[in-house]
């Protein structure tokens, strides 16, 4: 069991604000992800829960109880690294028993508790090699059942997938989704990469420059962006934004017009996504020339050049065209997302 409270905790070096009156609280067994580019203060975040950080401001409350104050070893927590953190000298056995040893945990456990960790990562026949004789998946999986082999209540993960390749990337997501599940412990999961956030996460926190942009379920996130940060930084690719003006209803940008719309005149960036345009074989609300096209396997990417803009439009797996061809296309009105020029904030 263990609730994480964040109240309004910031990070200060001198006049720097690393993260900014982060308010949160992490349910019992929830896997929150934050999310969010280089510097914006996802690992300073993480940092201030495990009490490698001290907080400039604001309360940490693990299971209801103050930890501000409290030793990195004192919290319960246990954590994962990008860089992995194992002992070269001793083997994958002694890495996974080493948390146990210096929490002097009763001796007579440590062999049953290191071969169940073990076992959940599928390192059992590994156990007699040292790091330097693993792959960088196993050196993860070992940083893994250190973890697990604590049975703490809350892990907290820096990115620990960054030093895989592709694959091993996907096939490790899968189980740390599949761990958390099975030991129903509360994670909070570091990450720049948006479909890491999206597939993993009960919620993901988008974060720009140590401030929280949006807290939702990856699907909250994906279809009702906050503002035109959270639209650009999320899916692949990302929410196509044109500006322009809307009068009367009716959206004018460059080689854009878009009616129908029930929204206020002015300014705006009118966003929609690749997957709900629908190309026509006649000029229709937005017409461009095709810029480049990306065979996905079940279906095809497209970029069109629009007068200034470059959107992208999936097509399916069956599109032809060259490069320079003409394409049309139009946007239901429905599903168009309207953000406020100035302020980038969602309007409808
Ligand atoms: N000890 C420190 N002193 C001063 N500034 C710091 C310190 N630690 C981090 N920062 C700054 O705080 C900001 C947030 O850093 P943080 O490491 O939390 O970012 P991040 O989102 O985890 O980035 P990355 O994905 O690159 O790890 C950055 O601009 C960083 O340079």
């Amino acid at each position: 069991m263990a609730e994480i409270q964040l109240r309004n905790i910031s990070k200060r070096w001198g006049s720097f604000v690393g993260v900014a009156n982060f308010d949160l609280t992490i349910a019992d067994r929830e896997f929150l992800v934050l999310l969010g580019p280089s510097g914006c203060g996802k690992t300073t975040t993480m940092r201030m829960i495990a009490g490698l950080e001290d907080a400039t401001e604001g309360d940490i409350i693990i299971d209801g109880k103050r930890v501000n104050n409290l030793d990195p070893k004192d919290r319960d927590v246990a954590m994962v690294f990008q860089s992995y953190g194992l002992y070269p000298h001793i083997d994958v056995y002694e890495n996974i028993r080493f948390p146990l040893k210096v929490r002097k945990v009763d001796p007579a456990t440590h062999d049953e508790r290191v071969m169940r960790a073990a076992r959940m990562v599928e390192l059992e026949d590994f156990l007699h090699r040292k790091p330097a004789e693993l792959s960088g998946g196993q050196r993860q999986r070992v940083a893994l059942a250190r973890a697990i082999v604590r049975e703490p209540n809350v892990f907290l993960m820096d990115e620990p997938l960054s030093n895989l390749d592709a694959k091993l990337r996907v096939s490790t997501r899968a189980q740390i989704k599949n761990l958390s599940h099975e030991l129903q412990v509360t994670t909070v999961y570091v990450t720049h990469d948006q479909v890491e956030a999206m597939t993993l996460a009960d919620r993901v926190v988008v974060m720009k420059k140590g401030v929280v942009q949006q807290v939702g379920s990856p699907t909250e996130i994906y279809d009702r962006p906050a503002n035109t940060f959270v639209a650009s930084f999320i899916g692949s690719p990302a929410m196509n934004l044109i500006t322009g003006r809307i009068t009367h209803g009716t959206f004018a940008g460059h080689n854009v017009e878009i009616g129908g719309l029930d929204a206020p005149d002015g300014e705006v960036v009118l966003g929609f996504r690749a997957e709900d345009a629908a190309l026509s074989d006649v000029p229709a609300q937005i017409n461009g020339r095709l810029y480049t096209i990306e065979l996905l396997g079940d279906a095809t990417m497209l970029a069109v050049r629009a007068g200034r803009e470059m959107v992208s439009v999936k097509a399916g797996k069956e599109f032809r065209a060259e490069i320079g061809d003409r394409v049309s296309f139009s946007v239901p009105t429905n599903i168009c997302h309207l953000f406020d020029a100035g302020t980038g904030e969602r309007i409808a």
